[in-house]
């Protein structure tokens, strides 16, 4: 099994520079404590990004234990013949095997570098007979996982509206109830070591759904952060008892753009002429608003949330060049990012 919470595995610690994140403590927030609401609405009004601290006194605690159960199951079937994991590659951009190379990689010309193993919110609470077998023969595990990435997510969308005093439709809950249609997805990702420099990572990019729960024992996320004066990408440390939570565009629009979308990309643990110089295993629950949702995108434009996402997923499979003629992959934040930049 591939380090978890170690070391890098090529560049010393003390010659990475960190984002040095806030750290938000579920439990607090689960019991409703104003201040930590504070604290969540400024990280993500300023970052759009922070550390989310599961240990303590809630039953969703228990994620701590079941992402590491879950990173076995996704180590067994990662490690299948591709053509095995091809049965699983159906038509559809949320549930299904996605083989690597579909989205640009992080490198100039070069294509992405991790397989990913997919489950909409929908098929696990509907027990979908569709799913994968994988999927199936785990069904206890991914459904409390599943179940509580969803009360997590839901729970920082109140406590956002409550810190922003939102009211009626405009409280966030009421666009992300959960037996409305949407896109929201559970996805397993695996950058297997490769030396190919043809696949690199993944491309910078800013989430498409409202907020994303991610689990990342190893290194590799970097994100710009807009409260540096200088353009720098910073690593996330990752940190046992710990998810990070980053806020995505669909969130932000819906915020009147208050909130920030983080801009982050993966970028390979290589060493010379390597492009990833170990398996790497990261899991994302990406919480989305309900399909007819409609906000005001990047651009002013109104659209859908399905629209918006659609069309973005589309954009992650371009060429980097076709990216660069447009504001979608970043979802306007670079533009405001390099404006912090000469301001
Ligand atoms: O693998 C990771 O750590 C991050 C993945 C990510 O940013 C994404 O899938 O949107
Ligand atoms: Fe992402």
């Amino acid at each position: 099994m591939s380090a978890r919470y170690g070391s890098h595995p090529t560049i010393p610690i003390d010659e990475l520079e960190l984002a040095p994140l806030s750290t938000i403590a579920f439990h607090k927030l689960a019991s409703g404590d104003a201040a930590e609401a504070q604290r969540l609405l400024d990280a993500c009004a300023t970052e759009g990004f922070f550390y989310l601290d599961l240990q303590g006194p809630h039953p969703s605690s228990k994620m701590v234990a079941d992402h590491e159960a879950l990173l076995d199951v996704m180590k067994t079937y990662f490690d299948q013949p591709h053509e095995v994991k091809m049965e699983d590659n159906i038509e559809s951009v949320t549930d299904g095997f996605k083989p690597i190379g579909q989205f640009a990689g992080v490198n100039r010309n070069s294509r992405d570098c991790y397989e990913t193993l997919r489950v909409s919110y929908n098929h696990v609470v509907q027990k979908s007979p569709d799913m994968p077998t994988t999927i199936q023969k785990n069904l206890p595990l991914m459904a409390d996982f599943v179940s509580n990435s969803q009360f997590i997510t839901q729970t920082i969308l109140t406590r956002l509206s409550d810190a922003l005093k939102l009211r009626g439709a405009a409280r966030f809950e009421n666009s992300h109830r959960d037996e409305k249609p949407s896109t929201t997805t559970l996805v397993l990702l695996h950058y297997p070591k490769n030396s190919d420099a043809d696949y690199s990572g993944h491309n910078k990019h800013t989430d498409i759904g409202s907020l994303t729960l991610l689990f990342t024992p190893q290194w590799g996320l970097q994100l710009w952060s807009p409260i540096k004066s200088e353009k720098s990408w910073l690593w996330v440390e990752p940190r046992p008892g710990h998810a990070v939570i980053n806020v995505g565009d669909s969130l932000r629009f819906l915020s009147g753009k208050r909130l920030m979308s983080c801009l982050h990309r993966v970028v390979p643990t290589s060493g010379a002429g390597t492009c990833q110089a170990e398996d790497r295993y990261s899991i994302a629950y990406f919480l989305r608003p309900e399909s007819s949702v409609d906000f005001e995108d990047a651009d002013g434009k109104s659209v859908s949330a399905k629209k918006w996402h659609d069309e973005k997923y589309v954009m992650y499979t371009e060429k980097h060049e076709e990216q660069d003629k447009s504001s979608m992959l970043t979802g306007g934040m670079e533009q405001i990012l390099v404006n912090l930049l000469v301001a």
